[in-house]
Formats: C-alpha cells, sequence, structure tokens
C-alpha cells in the first residue's frame, strides 16, 4: 500500500544542487520544508510536494494510501551510521574500571586486553549466536533511527573468524530491516603470535585474506587500524594499496590515539575516508581537504576514552567533507545512540546543530558510496525516513540524550511506531 505522510512541522529534506559530499556553508544548509507531504511508493520516495500537488499529480495512489499524520512532528531522512564494529563477541564493562583508575586504553591492549579479549570471544562464538546478538544491537539502532549501518570485522584476526563475522553482517542484510555495509578490517591488531613478526601479519592479510574477500564478496571497503604499535603508515599503505586491487575501497582507522600521518596517508591513498583524526595534524587535515576524503568523527570514542575531541569545526571550516558515526564497538564506544554522538560533536566539536545533521546522514552516506540511494528525502531515493517527536530540528540538540525516534520507515515499510518496533 502507497504511504503519505501528511502534516509535518518540518521536513529536513536536505535536498541540494550541490555535487559531491557536502563541504562548508552547504554543511549547514538543510532545505527544510514546512509546507509539504510525502508520498512513497513500493520503497522509493515518489513525492514530496503540498498536499494537493500531490493529489493532483497522483490521484490514485492518494485514495489509497495509508496516511500518517506527523502533526507536531519533523521529519528527516534515516540516520546513516558510518562506521562501526557491529559484529563481536562479549563486552568489556570490566575495562571501564581499569581506565577510570587511570590505565590507558592502549596498555590494556598491549597487556593482551582490549581488542585481542573482544577477538577470543568472538572466536569463542558460534555464528549462530553472533548473528542472534547482534540481531538485537540492530533492533536497538533502529529504534534510535538508524537505517544504514556500515558493519568492520576486525574481531578475527584469522581467516575463519573474519569470514565468520563478515558472513554474519550478509545474512544479517538478509534478515533484518536495517541495510548494512560491510568493511573487510583483518589489520585491525596485530595477533599475539605475531608479535615482533608483525610483517609476516601484514602478508597474511594481503596474500590469504584479502583474496578470499574479494572471491567470496564480503565486502566493499578495506579498513586499517594505522596507529603506532599497531600497524605503521607504510603497512597500513601496503594493506590499503593491496586492497585496492581487489576493487576494496580504503578506508582508514587514523591519528585516533597519537598522532601518525594517518590523515595525509588516507589523501596519498585515495581513502574514501579517514576516520577518528582526534589528533590529526593541521597539514593531514589540509591533505584531507585537498583531496575531497571525508572525515568520519567519532566523538563517543573521545567521551569514552576521555580523549581529546577531533577539531570538527576547523575541519568543516577548511573544506573538509565531515561525517560523523558512533564508532559502535565493545571497548570505545559502546553505544547505538547516534542521536547522543549528535548531541556530543555539537558540544565537543562546535559543530552546528545543522552541521550534525548533514553530518550524520548525506555525508554519512558519502563515506560508505550510498549517496544515490539514502541519505535525502527526494524523489527517487530509498523511503528510509524518520518521525522524531518534536517541533523543530534545533530540539534534537537542546533536548540532548534522549531519543526522539517516535516513527521509523524503512524502505517504504512503517517499522518503528510510537516509538516500538512493530
Ligand atoms: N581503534 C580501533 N578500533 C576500534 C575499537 C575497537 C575495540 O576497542 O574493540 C575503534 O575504532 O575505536
Ligand atoms: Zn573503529
Amino acid at each position: 500500500m502507497p504511504l503519505l505522510i501528511r502534516n509535518a512541522n518540518e521536513v529536513i529534506t536536505l535536498a541540494s544542487e550541490v555535487e559531491g559530499p557536502r563541504m562548508r556553508e552547504a554543511m549547514g544548509e538543510l532545505a527544510v520544508q514546512t509546507n509539504v507531504d510525502v508520498l512513497i511508493e513500493g520503497d522509493v520516495i515518489k513525492m514530496v510536494a503540498p498536499f494537493e500537488e500531490i493529489q493532483a499529480a497522483f490521484p490514485q495512489l492518494v485514495e489509497r494510501a495509508e496516511v500518517i499524520d506527523a502533526t507536531g512532528k519533523i521529519m528527516m531522512p534515516g540516520l546513516v551510521d558510518c562506521h562501526t564494529h557491529l559484529v563481536h563477541g562479549g563486552t568489556r564493562e570490566h575495562e571501564l574500571n581499569m581506565r577510570l583508575n587511570g590505565k590507558s586504553y592502549m596498555e590494556i591492549m598491549n597487556a593482551g586486553g582490549g581488542i585481542h579479549y573482544t577477538t577470543t570471544k568472538t572466536k569463542e562464538s558460534s555464528a549462530e549466536h553472533l548473528f542472534a546478538k547482534t540481531y538485537e544491537h540492530l533492533n536497538d539502532f533502529l529504534l534510535h533511527g538508524i537505517t544504514t549501518v556500515e558493519a568492520k570485522s576486525g574481531y578475527g584476526l584469522d581467516w575463519a573468524t573474519e569470514k565468520k563475522q563478515l558472513e554474519v553482517v550478509k545474512l544479517l542484510q538478509e534478515h533484518h530491516a536495517v541495510d548494512l555495509v560491510s568493511t573487510f578490517m583483518g589489520a585491525h591488531a596485530v595477533p599475539k603470535e605475531y608479535k615482533g613478526n608483525e610483517d609476516a601479519f601484514v602478508d597474511l592479510v594481503i596474500n590469504e585474506m584479502l583474496p578470499q574477500v574479494a572471491a567470496e564478496n564480503l565486502a566493499e571497503f578495506n579498513d586499517v587500524f594505522c596507529e603506532k604499535g599497531v600497524f605503521t603508515p607504510a603497512q597500513s599503505e601496503k594493506i590499503l594499496e593491496a586492497g585496492k586491487k581487489y576493487g576494496l575501497i580504503p578506508k582508514i582507522h587514523a591519528d585516533e590515539i597519537e598522532p601518525y600521518e594517518g590523515a595525509e596517508l588516507a589523501a596519498k591513498v585515495g581513502a574514501i575516508s579517514a576516520e577518528h583524526l582526534l589528533v590529526a595534524s593541521d597539514e593531514g587535515i589540509d591533505a584531507m581537504a585537498k583531496s575531497g576524503t571525508i572525515a568520519v568523527l567519532l566523538p563517543g570514542t573521545a567521551f569514552f576514552l576521555k580523549a581529546p575531541y577531533a577539531r570538527g569545526r576547523l575541519m568543516v571550516d577548511r573544506g573538509v567533507p565531515v561525517a560523523i558515526s558512533t564508532d559502535f564497538n565493545p571497548g570505545s564506544s559502546p553505544t547505538i545512540s547516534l542521536p547522543f554522538i549528535q548531541n556530543l560533536a555539537c558540544m565537543n566539536m562546535g559543530m552546528t546543530m545543522e552541521e550534525v545533521l548533514c553530518a550524520t546522514t548525506i555525508n554519512a552516506a558519502y563515506a560508505i558510496n550510498r549517496q544515490d540511494s539514502i541519505g535525502t528525502i527526494e524523489v527517487g531515493k530509498k523511503a528510509d525516513l524518520l518521525l522524531l517527536n518534536v517541533p523543530n530540528f534545533k530540539q534534537l540538540q537542546y533536548f540532548y540524550g534522549m531519543n526522539h525516534t517516535n516513527t521509523v520507515v524503512k524502505n517504504g515499510k512503517v517499522v518503528v511506531k510510537d516509538g516500538t518496533l512493530i
């Protein structure tokens, strides 16, 4: 049945003539409409216009349509979470007290905890268990208005477990309403048995894992943790260049803990995005602006690791297209609340209320190559839409730390109604 959403106080369309990811002032232009309804046919947006015009253009569809009254609410595109470590075994709440007592994230990891702990838990988990656990997480994402999620592997560090993670993503794509986008991240940490022989692990990723990822069509992107004590810029470059040969688009965890010229490397290898960038250099930021590399900023990680925030304001002002994401993972950012992440970006990275909406919709869609189908409310795009329990978009950041999601339409179907999954 067609769907007609009527009377929203504001429709945040984010429609624009601008080509490519939004930068500078364009990030603040939300193209808010106050007098339009939205007609959906199948899984696609059919028309965005005042009711009279929709009725004149498609009288039969309007006649048959299920009508949702959005009076008092705003409508916006479904949120896009473009950086998560979605599929993983276990949780790491025990590390929180360690960190609150002064241990650093890297100290915990180097002592065999952190990513290594989650790797062990993920190895021990069956695919069925990971599927069921992640399915629950995805329900939570949906309840918070997130309709597309990027998912990185990287808790295997051996091919069997990496493959298990990637296959769980594939299966969830078939069974859950949330759309998933897969990233291979075999180079997420150096397994203990390769300590001192890191290059051998890099070779394993390049020669054994990447060919299988490509042959089995298990991912679109290839990511690496470029960080002091993990993978060097030279090793990262090798892995990303090798992935390119298999058609895998480079992404990079860059300049998260220590400055390591990760942003510069992202620009050099033509990565679609550099992610984290808490301590990215001025030169790196300028290089990204020049190459058009998207900065995927993850303020939840700075919050949870009590680390300095990325310089979001400066990046926008220097012409870097910025996206924002949860970084959902069991160690440095165990949250699925992209709405709260938006709040953090406003309060701690100096981004405006308008920019954070752009950064979690259309720019996030660009960061995962989905800009043609999601991220704005425009005719021909997928009908992934939210109705939020606020009368104007500014209240999303003002009433902070709350989930304002009332209704989620995913692929043209209502999947959350009155804040409840249906
Ligand atoms: N920094 C590397 N990877 C993840 C954290 C993974 C973990 O701690 O389990 C991140 O992006 O924050
Ligand atoms: Zn990450």
